[in-house]
C-alpha cells in the first residue's frame, strides 16, 4: 500500500484529504510543467539551464476544484490539462449549498460574488487555495484565511482596461443623456433634446482612486479633451497633464464628472453621502463602478431628485443578485425601485470588468498561479501569503523534494524546522513573513520514499505549524 500523508493541515487534522492523495512519482500525460512559467535562466545565475523537473506531489485527479460564477473556459482548460475534478457553476451558490460544497474541495475558484467569510472557511477543512478570478478581495475573509494556510489569488489589472473603457462611454452617454433618449425611442417615443446635453471636451473629470482603473481612465480621459483631477490617500504620479489635489472635498468642487475607483474597506463605505453631493457641482455627474457600499444610494436618490446630480452611472450595489434572471428589485435594495424610476441614470449588472479580454485572460492569470501553487507551492501574487518562490527542482534531481511548512511567526520556528531537516541537504531555502502568517520553501536533494514521512510528521508535530506540504 502506498504512503498517503503528503498533505496534512495539522490544526485541523486534515486526515481525510490525506487518505485521498497518494504518492506517484510518475507524471500523467496530463501533468503541465509548472517549470515551463519561468525563464530558463529564472534564478540561475550563471549555472548552465537544465530541464525543470515537474513536481508530482500527488495524483492531480485528486485535487477537487469548484468554480463559482461563470469562471472563464480558460481556466476550466488549465485544470482539466492538470487533470484536476472540476465543477463548474454559472452562478454563485446560496450560502447553505456554497457550505456544503466547500467542504470537499482543495480549490475554490470565484469571482465579486461569492462571500467566502470566516463561517463558511472554518467548514472548508481541505481547502488550499482560492482564486479570485477578479480584482476586488474584499468578497473573501483574508486574514481568516492566511492563518488557516489557504493562500488567496486574485487577477490585479487584467479587467482595468474594460472598467476604465466602460467608464469612458458612461461619461459621454450621460453628458448626451443616451440612456434616455435610446429607452424613449424603444417605446416609440422622439423626443430631440439639446437642452442640458454637453460634449465632454473642456470638462473636468475628478478620479477617486488612482490606482489600476483611475490612471488608466486618466489617460484615456485626457485623449478625449478632459481635464482630469484625481484624488487618492497615497501620492501617485500623474499620468499626462492630470493633477492630483489634496482632498476629496476639493476634487468634488472642481469636476463635472466624478468617478469611484476605491477598493471596498472600512474606509470607503458610504465615502460619497449627502454631505459629499452637496460638495459636488451643480449639475455634475457621478458615475461608480468600484464597489455598492462606496455610495450611500438613498442620499444619491435624493439629490438625482432635487437636480443637484444631474446623472449618475452605477455598475455596482450592496446587494446584488445571484444570478442572470434574477430581479433587481426592493427586495434585494430597499430603494431599488426608486433609484430604477431617476432619469439620466444607466444602471448595469457589474460587467464594468465583463469583455472577452478580461475574463480570458483571467482565466488564464489566476488559473496558472492556482496550479504553480498547488503543484509547486509558488505564492508569488497572493493577496494574503508571503511572496516566495524557488527555482524549479533540475529533473535529474530525481530524489529531491520540495517542503512547504506555513507556520505561525513566532521565534525560534526556523530552527526547529532546520533541526528536522539537518539530516539532509538543504539545497535551497527561502522563508518570509506577513503579519503572524510565515511560508518556508525548501528543497531537500537525495530524500528516500520513507523518509519522506518523516520529515512531514516531523514538521507536523510542531506547535507553529499551521500546514505542511511535502512535493516531489
Ligand atoms: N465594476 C467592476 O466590474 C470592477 C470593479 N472593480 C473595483 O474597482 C476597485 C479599484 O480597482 P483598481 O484600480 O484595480 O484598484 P487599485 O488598488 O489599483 O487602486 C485603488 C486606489 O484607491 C486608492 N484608495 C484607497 N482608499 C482610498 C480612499 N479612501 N480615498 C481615495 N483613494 C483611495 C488606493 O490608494 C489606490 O491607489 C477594485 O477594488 C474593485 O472593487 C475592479 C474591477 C472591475
Ligand atoms: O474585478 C472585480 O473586482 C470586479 O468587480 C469584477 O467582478 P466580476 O468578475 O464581474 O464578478
Amino acid at each position: 500500500m502506498p504512503p498517503k500523508d503528503i498533505i496534512n493541515k495539522a490544526a485541523d487534522g486534515l486526515d481525510a484529504l490525506a487518505n485521498t492523495l497518494s504518492i506517484s512519482t510518475s507524471p500523467t500525460s496530463t501533468f503541465h510543467s509548472p517549470g515551463s512559467h519561468f525563464p530558463a535562466s529564472f534564478g540561475r545565475g550563471s549555472r548552465p539551464a537544465r530541464a525543470p523537473r515537474q513536481l508530482k506531489p500527488f495524483n492531480t485527479e485528486d485535487i477537487k476544484i469548484l468554480l463559482l460564477e461563470n469562471v472563464n473556459q480558460t481556466a476550466l482548460d488549465i485544470f482539466n490539462k492538470q487533470g484536476y475534478q472540476v465543477e463548474f457553476h454559472k452562478s454563485s451558490l446560496p450560502e447553505d449549498q456554497l457550505i456544503q460544497k466547500i467542504r470537499d474541495v482543495h480549490v475554490i475558484g470565484i469571482r465579486s460574488k461569492t462571500k467566502l467569510t470566516d463561517r463558511v472557511l472554518a467548514e472548508a477543512k481541505n481547502l488550499l487555495v482560492i482564486g479570485c478570478f477578479c480584482i476586488g478581495t474584499n468578497q473573501v475573509d483574508l486574514e481568516y484565511a492566511a492563518k488557516h494556510g489557504i493562500a488567496v489569488f486574485n487577477s490585479p489589472f487584467s479587467n482595468s482596461r474594460s472598467v476604465a473603457e466602460l467608464v469612458i462611454a458612461e461619461v459621454i452617454s450621460l453628458a448626451r443623456q443616451l440612456g434616455d433618449r435610446s429607452l424613449e425611442l424603444h417605446q416609440g417615443r422622439w423626443n430631440k433634446v439639446s437642452s442640458k446635453c454637453w460634449e465632454i471636451r473642456g470638462k473636468t473629470l475628478g478620479i477617486v482612486g488612482y490606482g489600476h482603473i483611475g490612471s488608466q481612465l486618466s489617460v484615456l480621459a485626457e485623449a478625449m479633451g478632459m481635464a482630469v483631477r484625481y484624488y487618492d490617500v497615497v501620492p501617485i504620479m500623474s499620468l499626462g497633464t492630470a493633477r492630483q489635489v489634496g482632498s476629496l472635498q476639493e476634487l468634488l468642487q472642481q469636476s463635472d464628472f466624478v468617478t469611484l475607483h476605491v477598493p471596498e474597506l472600512p474606509e470607503t463605505k458610504d465615502l460619497i453621502g449627502e454631505k459629499e453631493l452637496n460638495q459636488m457641482k451643480n449639475g455634475s455627474y457621478l458615475i461608480n463602478a468600484s464597489r455598492g457600499s462606496v455610495v450611500n444610494i438613498p442620499d444619491l436618490i435624493n439629490a438625482m431628485k432635487s437636480g443637484r446630480i444631474a446623472g449618475a452611472a452605477l455598475d455596482v450595489y450592496p446587494n446584488e443578485p445571484a444570478a442572470n434572471g434574477d430581479f433587481f428589485t426592493n427586495d434585494l435594495n430597499l430603494w431599488a425601485e426608486d433609484l430604477r424610476g431617476l432619469k439620466n441614470i444607466i444602471l448595469t449588472p457589474h460587467i464594468g470588468g465583463s469583455t472577452e479580454e478580461a475574463q480570458s485572460a483571467i482565466g488564464v492569470e489566476v488559473g496558472d498561479a492556482i496550479v504553480r501553487y498547488v503543484n509547486e507551492g509558488v505564492t508569488i501574487g497572493a493577496v494574503n501569503m508571503p511572496e516566495c518562490t524557488l527555482r524549479s527542482i533540475d529533473f535529474e534531481q530525481a530524489s529531491h523534494i520540495r517542503v512547504i511548512f506555513i507556520h505561525h511567526n513566532k521565534p525560534g520556528v526556523l530552527r526547529q524546522v532546520n533541526a528536522i531537516l539537518s539530516d539532509h541537504n538543504v539545497e535551497k531555502q527561502i522563508s518570509d513573513s506577513r503579519g503572524d502568517v510565515a511560508y518556508l520553501m525548501a528543497d531537500i536533494s537525495d530524500v528516500k520514499e520513507n523518509e519522506r514521512k518523516d520529515i512531514n510528521e516531523g514538521l507536523e508535530s510542531l506547535g507553529a505549524c499551521i500546514l505542511t506540504r511535502v512535493l516531489f
